[in-house]
């Protein structure tokens, strides 16, 4: 792995996910309470062996920055890029012109291949099986894969491969797949021979036409002219990109048997939590996950807590994730409701999500589906 290079693509908007990602770059997202996504490429390339660890930063950069200060640069010896230190116009105009702009970068260190990662998938991969399995192909280019429903296809680039596993064919984001039931999506994770890669990314940065953009440009045009090849990841992996799909990745985490196991020793997720007393739980709490430094006296069920996280008597909580520092006042119902970091609702409060409520910042007051202000009024003034 020491002839190797990695950039994380950090830098992307996750408007699907607004309001969650409008105040916090969409890497930052918490998972499981305690993890954040940035975590998972991050922990894949430390239990991979890879230490020159570069990630390219842009949407909310400062926030970025400020949690992998905390431990990761710090610990582990990655840098982080933004637009200003890299690139020569102040902004990236697409994931593959992020890499374009720090192409001076690569020629300083000179590294045999380049592993590109994006910074939003929930997955445990070892990527030295990928490296490998490049080298054994002879391939320019490897893209890593997952077989998705193709009711799913349209979120993802396709591929069609040979029988030996070559790529003939990519489609970004098709509307519609004929045929089949399942599909080949690639992950947006490419290890490329350097000198592939620099030819590559000139002749993009000079076409008019291009939007420089890896899965709409770059991988559609190298197909017919380099070797590129499919390495198939056949485990757990999710693009949470929409509010659903985030949703539901958390939620899994509570069945029996979670299709992400987030207790395997073998391969750890590392993360920044900060210094936090234990979590304290009065009453009722079933098949959840709670972080450090909750308080909880209401019933919680089926849920997930971050860090923090207050919910006060009298109060139910059930299918829902509260992010970190949530404060649930006395006598809520919160079901199938996102509640965002920080967000305060006040007694009860009634919040029923069909299908997934998500109280941010800014909607808290305007949205608040049910407002019981006689029962509370007599429920307050019962408890004095
Ligand atoms: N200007 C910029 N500067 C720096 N970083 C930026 C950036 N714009 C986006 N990024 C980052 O690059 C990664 C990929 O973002 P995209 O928005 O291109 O992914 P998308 O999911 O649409 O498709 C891609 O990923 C899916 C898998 O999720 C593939 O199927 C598909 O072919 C592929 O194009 C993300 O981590 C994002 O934060």
């Amino acid at each position: 792995m020491k002839d190797v290079v990695c950039f994380i693509l950090a830098g992307g908007k996750g408007e699907r996910l607004f309001p969650l990602t409008k105040s916090r770059p969409k890497p930052l997202l918490p998972y499981g309470g305690i993890f954040r996504l940035i975590d998972f490429p991050l922990s894949n390339c430390l239990n991979s062996g890879l230490h020159k660890v570069f990630i390219i930063g842009q949407y909310l950069s400062y926030h970025l920055l400020d949690y992998l200060n905390k431990y990761w640069v710090k610990e582990n010896n990655i840098k982080y890029i933004t637009p200003q230190q890299g690139g020569e116009i102040g902004c990236f105009k697409g994931t593959a012109d992020a890499i374009y702009q720090n192409l001076k970068l690569i020629q300083e260190i000179n590294p045999s291949y380049i592993l590109i990662l994006a910074s939003d998938h929930i997955y445990r991969m070892d990527y030295r099986d990928f490296l490998m399995a490049h080298i054994e192909k002879e391939a320019e280019l490897s893209i890593g894969v997952v077989e998705v429903p193709k009711e799913e296809a349209y979120r993802f680039g396709i591929l069609e491969t040979s029988l030996n596993g070559r790529v003939i064919n990519f489609l970004e984001k098709p509307r519609y797949i004929m045929g089949k039931k399942r599909c080949l999506a690639s992950m947006g994770i490419y290890i490329f021979n350097t000198d592939v890669l620099i030819k590559i990314l000139y002749e993009d940065a000079h076409n008019l036409y291009s939007t420089h953009d890896f899965g709409k440009d770059i991988i559609p045009s190298m197909i017919k002219k380099y070797k590129v090849w499919t390495y198939n990841l056949d485990s757990y992996w999710r693009d949470v990109g929409t509010i659903d799909a985030y949703y539901e990745a958390n939620m899994g985490l509570l069945r029996e048997e979670p299709p992400f196991n987030l207790y395997d020793s073998s391969w750890p997720i590392n993360t920044y939590l900060g210094q936090l007393p234990p979590s304290n739980v009065f009453s009722l709490t079933l098949n959840s996950l709670i972080s450090p430094g909750c308080n909880i006296k209401g019933q919680v069920e089926s849920s997930i807590l971050g860090p923090g996280v207050f919910v006060e008597e009298g109060t139910r909580v059930s299918d829902s994730l509260l992010l970190e520092g949530v404060k649930i006042g006395k006598y809520c119902r919160i079901h199938r409701a996102i509640i965002d970091r920080g967000i305060e609702i006040e007694n009860a409060r009634k919040i029923l999500g069909r299908p997934i409520f998500v109280v941010s910042e800014k909607k808290v007051e305007k949205k608040m589906p049910i407002f019981i202000r006689e029962i509370r009024d007599k429920k307050l003034a019962k408890i004095g």
